[in-house]
């Protein structure tokens, strides 16, 4: 099954598609956020809301192992998650879409891994599924690569922070890709992101970055968001022939 990870302002998705089903499954980690079952061109999808109903919870609280555990019992094994960020980058638009292709890790407090009892290393040279991230890119108006900057939040970052973020190469920054991306991975899901740019990041941008500019952005994004996801999910394929199920392969100790 496909599942979406919506982040910031995807609620609208809720109220785009006929709801199926839902479904509240609670994991070894905890609780999850309830599950909405879609159906988005005839295909069933599961929808988990990341930061919980109502957008409650802070993004360096989020029980990821417990949002990405949930949609592994209920059968996802492809992910779209999606992800509003800054732009570090002035070519890089607010309103435009970016499908990373790679990130730099600067959470510092977070559970990162289900695998806390053996020894299990995870190859990341290529985060992101190469063929969820085609699905996504082709024939599409985004921007098909970049570095997605993982910050540890809540707060929005320093003009410094950005200012070396962009000299390493990133090109947006949030504060959720990370380690959700890699907890997918370890469970041998394919996983791709869908950022929604809603500002530039701080000092880019001269004014005060505020949640209402990217809650008022994420709304503008809406239309182009959902035409991009119920195309995708059109074009998505249940054959997984990238790789990511076979992650464990030459892993573990
Ligand atoms: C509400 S602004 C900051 C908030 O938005 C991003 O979350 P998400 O990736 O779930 O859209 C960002 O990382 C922060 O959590
Ligand atoms: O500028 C940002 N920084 C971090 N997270 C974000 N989420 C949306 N915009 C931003």
């Amino acid at each position: 099954m496909i599942g979406i990870i919506g982040g910031t302002g995807t609620k609208a998705l809720l109220e785009t598609y006929s709801i199926v089903d839902k479904k509240d499954v609670k994991t070894e980690y905890g609780q999850a956020p309830q599950i909405t079952i879609l159906d988005i061109n005839n295909k069933e999808v599961a929808y988990i809301p990341r930061h919980s109903q109502g957008h409650s919870v802070p993004p360096h609280k989020i029980n990821y192992r417990a949002n990405i555990e949930a949609l592994k019992t209920i059968g996802v094994n492809q992910v779209y998650a999606t992800n509003s960020v800054g732009s570090l980058d002035t070519n890089i638009e607010p309103g435009s879409i970016l499908i990373p292709d790679n990130f730099i890790d600067f959470t510092h407090n977070r559970v990162s891994t289900f695998f806390d009892n053996e020894v299990v290393h995870i190859d990341c040279t290529n985060p992101y599924c190469e063929t969820l991230r085609t699905n996504l890119i082709t024939g599409n108006d985004v921007h098909p690569y970049g570095i997605y900057i993982a910050t540890e939040g809540p707060r929005f970052e320093t003009g410094a922070e950005i200012q070396f973020y962009k000299l390493i190469g990133g090109k947006v920054v949030g504060m959720t890709g990370v380690p959700e991306v890699v907890l997918a991975k370890e469970k041998q899901m394919c996983y791709s992101s869908i950022c929604a740019v809603t500002n530039y990041a701080a000092a880019i941008s001269p004014n005060k970055l505020t949640i209402t500019e990217v809650i008022d952005a994420m709304k503008d994004c809406e239309e182009k968001l959902i035409k991009l996801i119920t195309k995708t999910i059109k074009n998505t394929v249940v054959s997984r022939d990238c790789g990511c199920q076979h992650i464990l392969d030459d892993a573990i100790i």
